[in-house]
């Protein structure tokens, strides 16, 4: 007993210890918080010091340190050096700085080290969220993220299109730190139950212009109005928003704007070097196979301004075997196929990756040698962070630009202006390699490749003459036949705008627009734009057997191979954040999606091809050129079509009109009157309508006298309904009984029959298969010696067919009396008439 007193209160005093331990360490822990945040104040308002140059200098936690240790992160770079005590006391921060001067660890620490401070746990939900443009960045933050902050308690989650959203919405709301895309973030904003973002202490915004600009808008506004106001809120670019209006919406606090290199000469990288060559559309290909091929030891990026192109030039070029391992990458690849390629492509040490603008941003691929910029960027913005893929951190690189004469003189002036240094180098004469022969042969061999080229021809062209900067891009001044002619192609494409600009020049007028009515306008323009793949035309010029063939093989056909190109690399579907999942299987939009992809919101149509305006009419002003279809019950809004026949609208214009009914009665049943006008299931009348067919109270007992008749019918055919299936059970189940009792009587004289059969003229199969073979005559059969006398249609002879064939079997056609076989179609019959032929045969009335 005195001995187990003794444990008892050892053991009591060993638990009082333990407490008392946990009590003093958290006591310690919230010391050493008050310190780092009291250091955090005093460092924001110095300033960066020079004292400060090692991330230890900082106040930072021990997790995070431990964290930059292991990851080998001692010294700040600048960009961390100047933004880290701002953003570390919570400031709003506007970070600008070279691409790969480390912006990302300059967001992601004062991330982790405010959650820590406010000593954040996974029951306080979501406290950080990261937002990137694109999928392959938002991987690369997620992974530093993961490095940085793995000794940290946090849970952390990366949240991008692409992936089963199904998957993602189960551990979404226990995450405190997501990293996401914006477009997938406010599906879940929508959809995920439990998700909430009301605690939200910290807002990063990684390649912060580019998520604020229009293509971004819609969902960025919905984004943000999900947030709270309180909040801190982190900006970087390596070409930073200083727009008021945008900053405005993002409710920034007194902002630290912290420009690293606006000051310095140049506003690329020290160790990058770059070159631009003025090179012939039709010459394009040339020069960059001969780059290629000149370059298999080099890691080299290779930009185009769209993926009909990157396909294109990747399937040749792959046929061509240059000696260097080939990739592509763009935004209609499957997820898993874009990770597997963004994960090779950082291993390998050599090989050549054809891209479009999707991996224009942010991205962190080790040790590229080159950049080339097969097509001009849309702007110096674009230059910069495609160039920006080599020469990062304290590495060299080299970037190389084919501009077209029409380009040349306009683009380098804005370079000079940006204080871009390029230079000009030529190709040596004798290095440059032919390949239009082999493009040739490759569109003549295969079919699929024709196909791609017609695309990659009309994505490019359409991709000029989309550009805003009409001084740079000339889409008249582009030589298409030649151009048709160096992808192998017969001839060029017909594509209707280029006829229209010839005629009208009006577009250039869009300048004087607002940019939303610009951006509208130019999707409009996008809708006109229209390869005609017109088979019969070219068939029709094609003089030798061999080229009708090749024309006709050709026409437009989706061949199997291609069509696996399609499914295995197409996403098939939005969102695409930039990032791909761009709805629909029409991805000639490449260009405009990956340059500007808009994320329209459900309830949001502004921006539609075609007119919105209802009160839209044609120049003569009267025949409204759009015709209204439906009111969008979300918005109140009609739903406008262009006023055009059915039968006269191109195949694109029926299309849109498809989808834009989809589209805007999503959630809506919709039925189609009898001229085709699809309308909602129920008409909403306004209270004022409503109000005028009569007082409320008699409106409500006549709808109740409606309803209830209504409803008695629908009583009287159940009834009905339930009477008639009681019989037929009753029925089955006598017919069972019947047949179980004639069974056993009828046996002895089907054996003598089969015996009979089989020793006679044919086979009991081939009789089955006789009376299979009659197809739609109904036989009717008896054996034995009975003559039947069948029912329903009349008498039957038991040689009907001459034959001697007999059918025995039981099926749930065949009902056997004794003595009878008689064949009865269900399914043709009334359930009166299977029901009196029923009691015929078990011999009732
Ligand atoms: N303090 C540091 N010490 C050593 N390496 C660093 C440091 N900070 C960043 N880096 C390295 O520099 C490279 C570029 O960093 P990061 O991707 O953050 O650049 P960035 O400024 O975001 O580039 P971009 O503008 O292209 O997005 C990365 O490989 C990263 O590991």
């Amino acid at each position: 007993m005195k001995k187990h007193g003794k444990g008892v209160q050892k053991t009591q005093a060993a638990v009082n210890n333990t407490t008392q331990r946990r009590q003093e360490k958290r006591q310690e822990e919230i010391k050493a918080i008050e310190e780092l945040s009291q250091r955090a104040l005093e460092l924001a308002k110095t300033g960066p010091t020079s004292e400060h140059k090692l991330f230890t200098d900082l106040p930072i936690s021990r997790p995070t340190q431990q964290g930059l240790e292991r990851a080998n992160f001692v010294e700040m770079t600048e960009i961390q050096h100047k933004t880290l005590p701002y953003a570390l006391a919570k400031r709003d921060v506007l970070g600008a700085a070279k691409t790969g001067s480390g912006k990302t660890l300059a967001f992601l620490i004062p991330a982790l080290e405010n959650l820590y401070r406010m000593r954040w746990t996974h029951m306080d939900g979501l406290g950080a969220l990261v937002i990137s443009p694109t999928r392959e960045l938002a991987m690369q933050i997620f992974e530093v993220l993961c490095k940085i902050g793995r000794f940290h308690k946090f849970s952390a989650g990366l949240i991008i299109g692409g992936k089963r959203v199904d998957e993602e919405k189960e551990i979404l709301t226990k995450m405190n730190i997501l990293v996401c895309t914006p477009g997938r973030l406010l599906q879940h904003m929508d959809e995920t139950v439990g998700f909430d973002c009301s605690f939200l202490q910290v807002l990063v915004l990684d390649e912060a212009d580019r998520i604020l600009d229009l293509g971004f808008r819609k969902t960025m506004n919905a984004i943000i109005a999900n947030l709270p106001k309180q909040r801190q809120t982190l900006l970087f670019s390596a070409t930073q928003t200083k727009s008021v209006k945008d900053l405005a919406r993002l409710s920034l606090e007194r902002p630290e704007y912290v420009g690293v290199h606006e000051k310095e000469k140049v506003s690329t990288p020290e160790r990058l070097a770059q070159y631009f060559m003025v090179v012939e559309l039709p010459k394009k290909l040339d020069m960059l196979f001969s780059f290629v091929k000149t370059h298999l030891r080099a890691k080299t990026i290779v930009f185009m301004s769209s993926g009909k192109q990157v396909r294109f030039v990747y399937e040749t070029f792959c046929k061509m075997q240059p000696g260097t391992p080939l990739l592509h990458l763009h935004g209609k690849q499957k997820q898993m196929m874009r990770v597997e390629i963004f994960e090779r492509f950082m291993r390998m040490n050599k090989a050549v990756l054809f891209c479009t603008d999707i991996a224009a941003r942010g991205l962190d691929f080790p040790a590229v040698d080159w950049v080339v910029q097969m097509d001009c960027p849309e702007d110096c913005d674009t230059y910069l962070h495609r160039v920006g893929r080599t020469a990062r951190y304290d590495a060299s690189g080299k970037g190389l630009m084919f501009l077209l004469p029409s380009e040349a003189s306009e683009m380098t002036q804005l370079m000079k202006s940006k204080n871009i240094p390029i230079k000009e180098i030529s190709p040596k004469s004798g290095k440059i390699m032919s390949v239009a022969q082999q493009m040739q042969h490759f569109c003549f061999q295969d079919p699929e490749i024709k196909y791609l080229g017609q695309r990659a021809f009309v994505t490019y062209v359409r991709s000029v003459f989309l550009q805003k900067n009409k001084k740079v891009f000339n889409v008249e001044a582009l030589p298409l036949e030649e151009y048709a002619e160096s992808l192998g192609l017969p001839g060029a494409p017909n594509i209707r705008f280029v006829k229209k600009s010839t005629k009208n020049e009006s577009y250039d007028l869009n300048n004087l627009l607002p940019p939303e009515e610009r951006e509208r306008l130019r999707k409009e323009n996008a809708a006109d734009i229209e390869m005609e793949n017109n088979a019969v035309a070219q068939a029709a010029k094609a003089k030798t057997k061999v080229e009708k063939m090749f024309a006709r093989k050709n026409a437009g056909v989706l061949a199997d191979h291609y069509q696996k190109l399609v499914e295995h690399e197409g996403d098939g579907h939005p969102a695409s954040d930039g990032d791909g999942g761009s709805s629909g299987d029409d991805d000639d939009n490449d260009f405009i999606t990956l340059k500007r992809a808009d994320h329209e919101l459900a309830d949001d149509n502004s921006d539609d091809e075609d007119i919105e305006n209802p009160a839209n009419v044609d120049s003569d002003g009267d025949t409204p050129v759009v015709k209204t279809i439906a009111i969008n019950p979300t918005t109140g809004l009609p739903i406008t079509i262009p006023n055009i026949p059915a039968d006269q609208m191109s195949k694109r214009q029926l299309r849109k009109v498809k989808e834009k009914i989809i589209k805007n009665t999503r959630n809506t049943k919709i039925v189609f009157d009898d001229d085709g006008n699809a309308r909602p299931v129920y008409d909403m009348k306004t209270e004022d309508s409503f109000r005028n067919e009569g007082s409320v109270d008699k409106l409500v007992s006549e709808f109740q006298e409606r309803t209830r008749s209504l409803m008695e019918e629908a009583d009287l055919d159940d009834v009905e309904v339930a009477r008639q299936k009681r019989r037929e059970k009753m029925l089955a189940r006598k017919i069972r009984e019947r047949e179980e009792m004639g069974m056993q009587s009828n046996r002895d004289e089907q054996v003598a029959v089969l015996g009979t059969v089989s020793s006679g003229e044919c086979s009991s199969d081939e009789d089955v298969d006789r009376g299979r073979n009659s197809a739609g005559r109904k036989e009717k059969r008896g054996y034995g010696s009975g003559s039947g006398s069948g029912s329903g249609s009349g008498s039957d002879s038991a040689s009907d067919s001459g034959s001697e064939s007999m059918d025995y079997r039981r099926g749930p056609q065949k009902r056997q009396n004794r003595g009878h076989v008689l064949e009865v179609d269900d399914s043709s019959m009334s359930l009166e008439d299977q029901e009196r032929l029923a009691l015929q045969l078990l011999g009732g009335n």
